[in-house]
Order: C-alpha cells, then sequence, then structure tokens
C-alpha cells in the first residue's frame, strides 16, 4: 500500500509550530493540514480549528470522531478520525501534536514522522507575549512546561527555530524530503 505519513510537529508553546506549518503547507499543498477540534472559544487565532463546549467533544470521542486525542493547557484536543484513512491511501498529514500523545499515535500510525520545533526560553517568553492569545498566567503555566522529553525509539526531525522563520521552513522541507520511503 503506498501510505503516507502523519507528521506530528512538535515543541513547547510559542515555538513557533503553526507558524513553521504554515509555511510547510504553502510548497507542499499535496500534503493535508489536520484541522484539529478543540475545546477552546472560537476565533482566538494562531490555527484553524473546530472550537467545541466540553460536552461536544466528549460526545464526539466517544463516537469514534477522534483517531488520537489528549488533554492539555486545560483544554481537549482531537485529530479527526479520517486523517488515519487518507494516511493510509498515501497523502501526508501534517498535524500539530502534543509530545504527551507521541507514544499512542505510534500504535496507531507506523509511519509517525515527529517534526521537533525548538528555541531558546526567553525565544518563547517573547513570542508568547507577542501572539497575545494567552494571559500572562497562562504564558508562565505554559513556559514551566517547556521542557518536555520526547518518547525514545521514534523516527524525530529537530529543527531550531530561534532565527528567520523562512530557514526554519526550508530546513523542515528538505528534513521531510523524500515523501516517500
Ligand atoms: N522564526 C520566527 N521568528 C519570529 N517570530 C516567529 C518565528 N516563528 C514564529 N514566530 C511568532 O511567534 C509566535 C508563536 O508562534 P506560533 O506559530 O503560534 O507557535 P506555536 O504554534 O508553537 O505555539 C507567533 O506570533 C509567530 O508569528
Ligand atoms: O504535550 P505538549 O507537547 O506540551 O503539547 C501540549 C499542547 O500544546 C500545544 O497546544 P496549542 O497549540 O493549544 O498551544 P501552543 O500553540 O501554545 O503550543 C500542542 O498542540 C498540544 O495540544
Amino acid at each position: 500500500m503506498n501510505r503516507g505519513r502523519l507528521i506530528a510537529v512538535v515543541g513547547p508553546s510559542g515555538v513557533g509550530k503553526d507558524s513553521v506549518m504554515a509555511g510547510l503547507i504553502a510548497a507542499r499543498p499535496d500534503m493535508r493540514l489536520v484541522r484539529r477540534t478543540i475545546t477552546r472559544a472560537a476565533d482566538l487565532g494562531g490555527e484553524d480549528y473546530d472550537a467545541v463546549t466540553p460536552d461536544a467533544f466528549a460526545e464526539a470521542a466517544r463516537n469514534g470522531a477522534f483517531c488520537v486525542h489528549w488533554s492539555a493547557h486545560g483544554l481537549s484536543y482531537g485529530i479527526p478520525a479520517d486523517v488515519l484513512r487518507d494516511v493510509q491511501t498515501g497523502t501526508d498529514c501534517l498535524a500539530n501534536f502534543s509530545r504527551s500523545a507521541l507514544a499512542q499515535a505510534s500504535g496507531i500510525f507506523p509511519t509517525l514522522t515527529v517534526l521537533n520545533i525548538t528555541a531558546s526560553p526567553a525565544t518563547l517568553a517573547r513570542r508568547l507575549a507577542g501572539r497575545g492569545r494567552e494571559t500572562e498566567a497562562e504564558i508562565a503555566a505554559r513556559l514551566a512546561q517547556a521542557d518536555k522529553c520526547l518518547p525514545s525509539g521514534l523516527n524525530v526531525v529537530t529543527i531550531a527555530n530561534d532565527g528567520a522563520l523562512e530557514d526554519t521552513i526550508a530546513q523542515a522541507l528538505d528534513a521531510l524530503q523524500p515523501a516517500r520511503a
């Protein structure tokens, strides 16, 4: 079977995951940019997501709407179930992911590829404040979780995003080639 990859983009809050993903999709429109379901108020920016209530999320999860879901920052996040079908039929799918959900995802997606974005603590703090989506307390809580480890044994590409976004995107595009094993 001509399998695609689930490309899970991970890294601390404010590191630039959504920004890098936007650049990747602009250069590789053949990939699917996964639209997540999140129990976050609508229209807060940063990414296009399906905003739902906690009750609606729980019901969707019970009904099998997600292939992977997790909780973080007091929110629930779900990856639509049809991503599994797309990957199995050859489409590379790009998703903003939790480091804590990678072990779960690797059991479902044998072609899981992890794009691990890093930046210094000072860069993270500056970017989160500049983004303006979270309160100061929420930003502090996110910065406290910046150093989470990745599970061992995964296919991981690590790229620093302290410099120009264009450079990071170019490195990521290069690292994600070839598209097929
Ligand atoms: N290389 C970069 N240089 C400068 N600003 C950046 C860079 N990458 C991302 N940003 C900015 O940092 C903020 C956080 O980026 P975002 O993509 O939302 O991160 P994440 O999804 O990892 O939380 C945004 O305001 C974004 O425009
Ligand atoms: O387990 P972790 O790797 O710490 O990730 C926890 C959550 O943080 C990010 O969410 P979100 O996009 O809401 O936040 P961010 O933009 O501030 O990273 C990421 O997509 C996960 O859902």
